[in-house]
């Protein structure tokens, strides 16, 4: 592999000295903490600026923490890798405000916001008529880019294929034909408006027969901000039925009768890439189709480092049990697969590159 990234780029240093303590001020002001939380924040931030990644003698998680360490405890922060050091920044800030004993989302508050988003029934209006394929995986795919105007999604597709550093869609959508009905897993990303884009794609691919059955693994705990726990799909389930269309009636029907489920794994916590996922993950996406959502799912897919971005996507996640398709909005430095045409600097974190990968062993 390719050496890590860590918090010594310059990207991974603007997150945790920029966008962190822009974190931390919205946390406070969105939820009624006192001393004793803004006081573990105020020491989190400190600590992850300047101080040592540490692990306490008396976290209740201690023992998982100890099997995922790389031997990064007792070493500066500043050293570690991006990956490592972001994942275990949640966990802490989990700890920081108390949700372990309380189980209040921190960020519950945002996706709240979000769902309840006065533009929301407007922006999905094109769901009244039912999505093709083509609609369908790109609304899975632009979800995850917020600001998106998901008109656009139904619309001029191609200014959206303009922004594509690699399209595999075709290659995804003969797959589908090729191999349904199959069992689908979503390894989510974000709630809100990416999770309905998702649920609406799960929908397409078990109402047009491509899929046997959808599983859908969620967070086992709130991270990165918007990542979907199990409730937020819930949630989101909710929304959908009253948007217009029928997805989350018909989602319903297919939870009620076992062909849509709902799951989570402590491994989509760990601070890793899934080349080391535990076997009973592996065997689970085995059995069927992976769909990769999102940035943070593609650095652990082919591991957060500093790939050629030419590199072919197969040779970066040729250790996968089974065939995968990876939908991400290009928002960090980890780039494979991509094609050669010239770019602007920065198009790598700029949020507005995006990329289909397929893979088939
Ligand atoms: O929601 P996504 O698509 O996984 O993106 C999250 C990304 O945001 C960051 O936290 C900061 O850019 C990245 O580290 C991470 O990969």
């Amino acid at each position: 592999m390719p050496p890590v990234i860590t918090l010594e780029s310059p990207f991974a240093h603007q997150v945790f000295h920029q966008r962190h303590p822009e974190l931390f001020r919205r946390l406070m002001d969105a939820h009624p903490y006192g001393p004793d939380e803004r006081a573990a924040l105020e020491a989190l931030l400190a600590e992850t600026q300047k101080g040592t990644i540490s692990l306490a003698d008396d976290a209740f998680d201690r023992d998982t923490w100890l099997d995922w360490d790389r031997r990064h405890f007792g070493k500066p922060w500043a050293k570690a890798p991006f990956l490592w050091a972001e994942s275990y920044f949640y966990r802490l800030l989990l700890g920081a405000v108390g949700y372990f004993d309380t189980g209040v989302d921190p960020f519950g508050p945002f996706k709240t916001a979000e769902l309840r988003s006065s533009t929301l029934d407007n922006d999905y209006a094109w769901l009244a008529e039912q999505p093709h394929f083509d609609a369908a995986l790109m609304a899975s795919l632009y979800g995850n880019r917020a600001d998106l105007g998901f008109q656009l999604i139904a619309g001029d597709s191609a200014a959206i294929h303009d922004q594509l550093v690699a399209d595999d869609s075709a290659a995804v959508r003969e797959f589908f034909q090729r191999v349904a009905p199959v069992a689908v897993t979503f390894v989510l990303d974000n709630a809100g408006r990416e999770l309905l884009s998702d649920l609406v794609f799960a929908d397409h691919l078990l109402t047009t027969g491509l899929a046997s059955v959808v599983t859908l693994h969620a967070k086992p705990y709130p991270y990165f901000v918007s990542d979907a726990t199990m409730t937020d799909v819930g949630d989101c389930l909710r929304r959908l039925r009253d948007l217009p269309g029928d997805s989350g009636n018909r989602l319903h029907e297919a939870a009620a009768d076992g062909r849509l489920k709902i799951r989570t794994h402590p491994f989509h916590s760990a601070p890793l890439s899934f080349h080391t996922m535990p076997s009973d993950l592996a065997e689970e996406l085995s059995r069927g189709v992976t769909v990769f959502k999102g940035d943070l799912n593609y650095r652990r897919l082919v591991g957060d480092c500093r790939w050629d971005p030419s590199t072919p996507f197969a040779d970066a996640v040729s250790y996968l049990p089974g065939p995968a398709v990876a939908l991400r909005i290009l928002k960090s430095e980890v780039v494979v697969g991509a094609d050669d045409r010239p770019r602007p600097p920065g198009w790598e974190t700029a949020g507005t590159y995006a990329s289909i990968q397929m893979y088939r062993p």
